[in-house]
């Protein structure tokens, strides 16, 4: 996964690594001509020209330098902006299943934080990694040539240091991991805590809340801490290997110049290589300790890269808009294997246009029917049709343009109301606004806020009352113009005036498209055509309010207790 954003971009990290080299090199041959400049000091000769050599070289060599760091750094960006926007790309496409099961701001700061590490492995990683090995070469080879037995010495103690490196970088990369694991935690705490913020603040749960982001971020620090002190033993040890290579080879070297074998002037010049190892060594030691930092980092983005997403189809440019019928067939469903079923074998039909009703009690199953109508899950068994056709046959965005979906606690979204509303119909023209703001009753309040369609409802719709929350978001619906509409009911009271609007606007649009919903409110039930009856993932009874009130018992309790009463059709009922 690594490679596929870095493959990209291998000619600039290259590139980036030769200016570098270049300029490194330049430095190297700075105290060369500092020599000529002194020797000219000596001789009385001209200074000009060694000086201005000099200031060329200094001046060049720092400018290659900065472009190769400067296009190092760049190119490292570049490869955690691919990374980012791969991620971004793949998030809301993610299946619904998929995402329950994770929590937003772990998912959150896996695009934030964990991406950012692939930045030091770019640079520091990668091509200290490469420039380090090509210098070992070379030094290598230098040493193979000026004497095999203290080279054989020289490796035999730097195997030591390949043996503990072995140990030592897997657990810097399993500590930098599980950092990264609590860097998640402490983003899904605190994305908990602020998508609740006034439940905290009103249960008093201020402390407990921060404490538990307080330990996730300890425990950052505590595998943060242990990655240190691996990297610092891979450094010491580095170090101290080199150091007894350098004992080594002094006695050995010592010996065979006693013996005769080798001129003292091959010993120095051995030992001086030895110590130019050093930076090639501790160079790759940084490399691969970067490395396995980006690993662990890759490892947890890999994860979000792995889940499955929705096809990302062409949007549909033609449909159809008349209403459409809906038929769910022995539909079973669970939502993972470890849970009991939530629908067992649901079957009813739902007749183009009009208006049909779901009700049960809480757990029925009633919004696992909507979310199965979105394709949000799929069925176990069973098949659920649309016009006569299996959901599956239909590409997705054909599916969901053909479906309205009005959630229960109907999320506005910060932003203006004017925004709200073409949400799901980005092209919808003022005309059509004012049509669907018309139909959903709307219009009053939009003459009376400060800037009409331009004001902005707030974080979550909170400068609308619920009940207007509730027609902006059947409002946003109906401008993609569905030919279903899935309207799950807020469970909250609606005052009188509300509760009237709401009923008059569902009456309209049941008159265009095909309404189904999850009603809580008996006005709601006794204006439906059909109404269905859910108990525990099964259908009990299907009919009209006045055949269920006397045909079916629950029908019967739940419109006596649960339903959002009012008081005359109340007097109907137990009458
Ligand atoms: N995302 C989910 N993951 C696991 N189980 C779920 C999920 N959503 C719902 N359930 C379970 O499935 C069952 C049916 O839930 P569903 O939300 O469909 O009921 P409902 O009839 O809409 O209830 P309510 O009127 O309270 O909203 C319940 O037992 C619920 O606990």
């Amino acid at each position: 996964m690594l490679l596929t954003h870095i493959r990209p971009q291998k000619w600039m990290l290259v590139a980036g690594g030769l200016l570098g080299f270049v300029g490194g090199m330049a430095g190297l041959a700075e105290p060369l001509v500092a020599k000529t400049v002194i020797e000219a000091f000596g001789s009385g000769g001209s200074l000009a020209g060694p000086i201005v050599l000099l200031t060329v070289l200094v001046l060049c060599g720092a400018a290659i330098s900065a472009a190769g760091s400067y296009v190092l750094e760049r190119t490292a960006e570049s490869i955690v902006l691919s990374a980012r926007l791969g991620l971004v790309g793949r998030m809301l496409r993610l299946r619904v299943h998929d995402v329950d099961r994770l929590k937003p701001g772990d998912l959150l700061s896996r695009v934030t934080a964990d991406t950012t590490l692939l930045r030091a492995v770019c640079t520091s990683g990668v091509t200290n990694g490469i420039t380090a090995v090509f210098m070992l070469i070379g030094c290598v080879a230098l040493m193979a040539a000026m004497d095999p037995v203290l080279l054989g010495v020289t490796l035999g103690v730097l195997t030591l240091i390949a043996a503990i490196g072995l140990f030592v970088f897997p657990r810097i990369g399993r500590a930098t991991a599980q950092a990264q694991m609590a860097l998640g935690e402490m983003g899904a705490g605190l994305d908990r805590a602020l998508q609740a913020f006034r439940t905290v603040k009103a249960s008093g749960a201020e402390a407990r809340e921060t404490e538990a982001v307080r330990v996730a971020a300890r425990e950052a620090w505590r595998r943060g801490v242990t990655a240190a002190r691996w990297s610092a033993i891979a450094g010491t040890s580095t170090w101290l290997g080199v150091q007894l290579a350098f004992l080594a080879v002094l006695g050995v070297g010592g010996i065979r110049v006693a013996n005769g074998s080798l001129e003292i002037s091959a010993l120095i010049a051995f030992l001086l290589y030895l110590f130019y190892l050093t930076g090639p060594i501790s160079m790759l030691v940084e490399g691969v300790t970067q490395l396995q930092t980006g690993l662990a980092a890759v490892t947890r983005l890999r994860e979000i890269e792995d889940l499955e997403t929705e096809p990302l189809d062409e949007p549909v440019a033609e449909k159809e808009s008349t209403p459409a019928a809906l038929s769910l067939r022995d539909v079973h469903f669970h939502y993972g294997e470890d849970r009991s079923p939530a629908l067992h074998g649901v079957s009813f039909e739902v007749p183009a246009g009009g208006m049909t009703a779901l009700v049960g009690p809480s757990g029925a199953g009633k919004s696992t029917i909507f979310a199965l109508l979105e394709r949000f899950y799929e069925p176990a068994s069973g098949s659920i049709l649309i016009d006569g056709r299996d959901l599956t046959e239909l590409p997705l965005p054909e599916l969901r343009a053909a479906i309205g979906y009005v959630e229960q606690d109907a999320p506005v979204l910060a932003g203006s109301l004017r925004e709200n509303l073409v949400f799901g119909a980005p092209g919808a023209t003022d005309a059509e606004i004012a049509e669907v703001l018309r139909r959903t009753q709307l219009t009053d309040l939009v003459e009376r806020l400060p800037e009409g369609l331009e004001t902005a409802v707030g974080h979550r719709g909170q400068m609308l009352s619920g009940g207007e929350r509730q027609r902006v978001a059947i409002a946003r619906a109906l401008l993609r113009r569905p030919r279903v509409l899935l309207l799950d009911e807020a469970t909250s009271q609606l005052d009188a005036v509300n509760e009237m609007r709401l009923r008059e606007v569902i009456d309209e649009v049941a008159g265009e498209t095909t309404v189904l919903v999850i009603a809580h409110r008996l006005s709601t039930v006794t204006g439906a055509d059909r109404i269905v009856v859910l108990e525990a993932g099964r259908v009990r009874a299907i009919g009209t309010h006045a055949e269920l009130v006397s045909g079916d018992a629950l029908y019967r309790e739940l419109a006596t207790t649960q339903f959002a009463a009012d008081s005359e059709i109340m007097t109907s009922v137990e009458g």
